[in-house]
């Protein structure tokens, strides 16, 4: 979760003065260990009235909100602190067994950006906790993402793959944008299995995406302060919230229109495998559920699916390209495995992968040092309860610090080196049980794509480093390799990865 810059500093000149009008007469409160009024809360740093710890998490030195919550929790030896940001308490967890106890929250915080997004009907990634988010996480689990679902795709990504391994071989010898031809092959794979085939407007909807991520991406004012007014007015996200969701629900509605042309185009003889609109327009037919699944739903659903799954998956592959460049006998040998196990054949299919053990682990690897959600999704404490013996009050969100507890030398030997043996050895897995690496979160909110998610990572990479060698252009070395990170909705590269393809494995004309 990131947060605005802009708004944060409107909301620091907004409140400064008042700030220190109120700081003397608030200094007391402002203890190291603050009370709720009789609880004992988790340590926290000093605060300012009204902004409260505002100025130390969202600081122009580091936008990088998981990098000064880290800082700060180092400082106070804090496996579990507590924050105040503007009106709203947070905790923070910053280990495997404060994470453990934080992520039995079921229930997520509700931003007025996300309400406004979401306002005819509830997708799948931001609904309260209750009997509708039960229903849909079902579906999801069950009819959209399950292992039966994802293998039912298999052809979609083989040729998505292929044919970003086309295009790459095209521009042979040019220096290409790696994050880009990434970012369109997954998009490109992922709005086939969402509403069939291709969608003649896909870029109109990647950029307003694009916009959606911008509008969830952090807190704004009204969600800092949602008792002013004027925070809203200032700096709210629900205006351009507004406007992204008209957009979004437009192309939505082009999409479907299309969908249902090419339905009643098809020959119904021929059985086709049902992509996931059909899937939910299926289940809106027979109905039988608890809670009815309106058009709305649907189309939250598809949204909520595409800005969960594509840029996550994208960004990660991002990263594990980048760190095979800046380890090259990390590359060396992933690239030996994968030439000797396909042995000449003309391209990656599904059959390889699971003799590719080396590359599962550089995946593994990758999603351990450059988690891309790296304080997960927020949770909500709904009732007032105990974590680690603190007192939790009603109505607090509590974010898992993922990216430290990755990095932590307390569970991982060499912790900032990348350095995919570690994982031979070690039984420890990202599916949520072991607390040390959740970069899926963990819990009855865990991330339900990790299956979608894994086999289209794994045919792209398997794809770019079968076929290509590759080499950083303008002679840049590989530690001079430039990995800054930038927060959207998930932790992304800021500057794009550029690389030299050199082709190895040509594909074959009839595999084009
Ligand atoms: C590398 C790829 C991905 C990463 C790292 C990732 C990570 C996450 C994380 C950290 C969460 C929050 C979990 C929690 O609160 O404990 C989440 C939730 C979610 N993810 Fe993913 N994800 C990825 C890919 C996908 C894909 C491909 C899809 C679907 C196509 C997807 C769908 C969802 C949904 C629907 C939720 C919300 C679940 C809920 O609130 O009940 N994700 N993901």
């Amino acid at each position: 979760m990131a947060m605005d810059m802009e708004q944060v500093a409107a909301a620091l000149c907004l409140c400064i003065f008042l700030a220190l009008t109120l700081l003397l007469h608030n200094r007391n409160k402002n203890k190291q260990s603050g009370n709720n009024g009789g609880g004992r809360l988790p340590p926290s740093p000093w605060r300012l009235p009204v902004i409260g710890n505002l100025h130390q998490v969202m600081t122009t030195r580091s936008p990088l909100v998981h990098r000064t919550m880290a800082d700060l929790a180092r400082r106070l030896d804090a496996p579990l602190m507590h924050l105040q940001l503007g009106e709203v308490p947070v905790i923070v967890a910053s280990s495997a067994a404060a994470a453990r106890e934080v992520l039995n929250f079921a229930a997520r915080p509700r931003s007025a950006a996300a309400r406004a997004l979401r306002c005819d009907g509830e997708g799948a990634v931001f609904l309260p906790y209750g009997a509708t988010w039960r229903q849909l996480r079902r579906v999801c689990v069950v009819e959209l993402l399950g292992a039966r679902r994802v293998r039912s795709f298999r052809p979609v990504r083989e040729e998505e793959a292929r044919r970003l391994v086309a295009a790459t071989a095209g521009e042979e010898a040019a220096v290409v944008n790696v994050s880009e031809r990434i970012a369109a092959a997954v998009a490109d794979a992922t709005v086939r299995v969402m509403v069939g085939e291709r969608f003649e407007r896909r870029e109109e909807l990647m950029k307003e995406l694009g916009e959606t991520v911008k509008v969830l991406a952090g807190f704004s004012l009204d969600d800092l302060f949602p008792s002013w007014r004027l925070a809203g007015v200032l700096g709210g996200m629900t205006r351009p919230a507004e406007a992204n969701h008209r957009n979004t629900y437009e192309l939505m509605d082009c999409a479907f229109r299309q969908h249902q042309e090419r339905k009643a185009s098809i020959d119904s003889s021929v059985t086709k495998e049902e992509d996931i609109l059909d899937v939910l327009l299926r289940m809106q037919k027979e109905g039988g559920l608890e809670v009815p699944l309106t058009t709305g739903n649907i189309k939250a659903i598809i949204l909520d699916l595409f800005s969960a799954g594509t840029e996550t998956s994208a960004n990660t592959l991002q990263w594990a390209m980048a760190e095979l460049m800046r380890n090259p006998q990390v590359m060396k040998k992933a690239q030996a495995e994968i030439r000797s196990n396909l042995a000449g054949k003309p391209s990656v299919t599904e059959d390889d992968l699971p003799g590719l053990y080396y590359l599962k682990l550089v995946i593994k690897e990758t999603l351990r040092l450059h988690p891309v959600s790296p304080l997960l999704v927020p949770r909500e404490c709904r009732q007032t309860c105990s974590v680690m013996g603190y007192d939790v009050p009603k109505g607090t969100t509590a974010l898992v610090n993922v990216w430290m507890i990755n990095r932590d030398p307390e569970y991982w030997e060499d912790a900032k080196t990348f350095k995919p043996e570690r994982f031979e050895t070690c039984a420890v897995d990202f599916r949520g049980n072991d607390f040390e690496f959740i970069p899926f979160g963990a819990g009855r909110r865990i991330c339900p794509g990790i299956a979608f998610a894994m086999a289209n990572m794994e045919i792209v990479l398997a794809s770019l480093l079968y076929h290509f060698d590759w080499e950083l252009p303008d002679g840049v070395s590989p530690s001079e390799l430039d990995m800054t990170e930038e927060m959207g909705l998930s932790v992304r590269r800021k500057k794009d990865l550029y690389l030299r393809p050199t082709l190895r494995e040509p594909l074959q004309a009839n595999e084009k």
